[in-house]
C-alpha cells in the first residue's frame, strides 16, 4: 500500500474528528507506542509527530531523535524484528498531534531480546508508561518494570481491537476490501469496501486462538465465541506435518500444495455430489479423511499437507463465524488478526464458504491492517498519566 494522501475534505474531517472527539489540552511526553502483546506475535505501533515546531526541536533529547532515526529508517530489527512500510499510515491525528503511524512485530518469545535492546537504546530514560494490550501486557508486567523501568498502562485486548479498527477504518479510505469474482480464481481479485454503514457487524479475530465478537457500536460489543483451533493451530500443526520453519514458509508450501491428496471430498465418498442435501462432490466431507492408509500417506507432499492444514482450520472458522452470524442475526463479517497476513487463500475459502452456505447473504470483508488494531486502539489511549 501506497503512503496515504487525503484530499482537504478528509483531512479536515479528521482533524474535527480529532478536536471533537478529545479537546487537547497538553501532551503526554514522546515517544508514543501502543504495544498489543500477543500469544505468537508482538505488534508494536510508532507514532511519529510530524508537526514538531522548533521550540519542541531545541529541547528533544538525543536519546529520543535516535530512537525515532532507529525506528523510522530501519525496517528490520535484529534477527527478528520487521517494520511493514506498506502499512505505514501518513497525516494521521491523535491527541491533535499530526503524525505517521509506524507498524513493527516480532515473535512474542523474543520479549527478552525487545527489551535488552530497549534499554540499550536508552528508553528506560525517557518513557515511563506504555499502553499496552494483549495477554503479554499482564505476563511481562514484571519483565518491563525490571528490565526498561516502564509502567504498562494495561488495555483490555478486546476493547483495544474494536477501538483500532474504527480508527483506523475511518483514517484509511482503502482499508476495507472484499474478494470479488470468487467463483473464478483467474478473475476473483481484492475490491474497496465501503464500510460507511458497519453495525451490527461480527468481528472474527483470528489470532493465535480464535475471538467472535458482535459489534453493535463503537462502545457496544459482546464475546459470542472462540476456538482455540487458530492461526497457533494451523502453524503448530504445519510444522509438526512439513518441518517448515515460519509461518510464511508454510503459507509458500500451502500454496503450491494440494488438500486432496490428503482430504476426503464428498465426491470421493459418493462419487460426485450429495443432491439431497446440495453438498457438491468437491466439498471436503473429511479432513485428513485419506490419511488413513500407509500408501496414500506415503503419497503426500509435504505441501499437500501444509495445504489441508490450512484448508481444515479455515473451514473449521468459516463454520463457527457463519454460525454466530446466523444466532446473531448479522450480515457483515469482518475478518481480522494475522492468520489472514500473506494468505490469499485462507480469505478466498472464508469469502466462499461464506457465499456458499448463506447464499450470498453474508458479506465477508477484509482489512488491510490485519493483525495491528488491538495495538493502535491501545495507542489511542495515551495520556498524561
Ligand atoms: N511472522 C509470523 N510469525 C508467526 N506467526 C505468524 C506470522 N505471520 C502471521 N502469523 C500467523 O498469525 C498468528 C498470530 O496472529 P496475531 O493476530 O498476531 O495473534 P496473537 O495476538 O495471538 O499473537 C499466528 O498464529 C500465525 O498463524
Ligand atoms: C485467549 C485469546 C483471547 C487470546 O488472544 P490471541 O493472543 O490468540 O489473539 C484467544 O486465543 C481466544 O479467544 N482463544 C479461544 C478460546 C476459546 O474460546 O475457546
Amino acid at each position: 500500500m501506497a503512503p496515504r494522501s487525503y484530499n482537504k475534505k478528509q483531512k479536515r474531517a479528521m482533524m474535527q474528528n480529532s478536536s471533537k472527539e478529545e479537546p487537547v489540552v497538553s501532551h503526554p511526553p514522546m515517544p508514543w507506542f501502543g504495544m498489543d502483546i500477543g500469544g505468537t506475535l508482538c505488534k508494536l505501533v510508532y507514532f511519529e509527530p510530524k508537526d514538531v515546531t522548533p521550540d519542541e526541536a531545541l529541547e528533544e533529547k538525543e536519546t529520543l531523535k535516535n530512537i525515532r532515526k532507529y525506528l523510522t529508517k530501519n525496517s528490520a530489527y535484529g534477527k527478528t524484528g520487521h517494520r511493514d512500510t506498506h502499512l505505514q499510515m501518513d497525516d494521521v491525528y491523535i491527541r491533535g498531534r499530526r503524525g505517521t503511524l509506524h507498524f513493527i512485530r516480532f515473535p512474542t518469545s523474543e520479549m527478552d531480546n525487545f527489551l535488552t535492546l530497549a534499554r540499550n537504546k536508552g528508553m528506560a530514560t525517557l518513557v515511563s508508561t506504555v499502553c499496552a494490550t494483549g495477554g503479554g501486557a499482564y505476563k511481562f508486567e514484571q519483565n518491563f518494570k525490571k528490565e526498561v523501568n516502564m509502567r504498562l498502562h494495561k488495555y483490555d485486548e478486546l476493547d483495544s481491537l474494536v477501538k483500532g479498527i474504527l480508527y483506523v477504518e475511518m483514517n484509511n479510505p482503502h482499508e476495507c476490501y472484499y474478494w470479488a469474482n470468487l467463483s473464478d480464481d483467474k478473475l476473483c481479485e481484492k475490491r474497496e469496501f465501503d464500510f460507511k454503514d458497519p453495525y451490527p457487524f461480527l468481528l472474527v479475530n483470528i489470532g493465535s486462538g480464535v475471538s467472535v465478537l458482535a459489534v453493535y457500536g463503537p462502545n457496544n460489543y459482546k464475546r459470542v465465541s472462540g476456538t482455540s483451533l487458530g492461526g497457533g493451530t494451523f502453524l503448530g500443526l504445519c510444522s509438526l506435518l512439513t518441518g517448515c520453519n515460519s509461518f510464511d514458509e508454510a503459507i509458500e508450501l500451502a500454496t503450491i500444495g494440494d488438500n486432496t491428496r490428503v482430504d476426503k471430498l464428498v465426491k470421493d465418498i459418493y462419487g460426485g455430489d450429495y443432491e439431497r442435501f446440495y453438498l457438491p462432490g468437491d466439498l471436503v466431507a473429511s479432513s485428513f479423511g485419506q490419511m488413513i492408509t500407509r500408501e496414500r500417506c506415503m503419497r503426500a507432499r509435504r505441501e499437500d499437507l501444509a495445504r489441508a492444514t490450512l484448508v481444515t482450520i479455515t473451514n473449521n472458522i468459516g463454520s463457527i463465524a457463519r454460525m454466530c452470524a446466523q444466532n446473531e442475526k448479522i450480515n457483515n463479517l469482518v475478518f481480522v488478526g494475522n492468520f489472514l497476513r500473506v494468505n490469499p487463500i485462507a480469505m478466498k475459502l472464508l469469502a466462499r464458504a461464506m457465499d456458499y452456505w448463506s447464499h450470498g447473504t453474508i458479506q465477508p470483508v477484509f482489512l488491510e491492517h490485519e493483525g495491528y488494531f488491538g495495538a493502535v486502539g491501545c495507542l489511542l489511549e495515551i495520556d498524561d498519566s
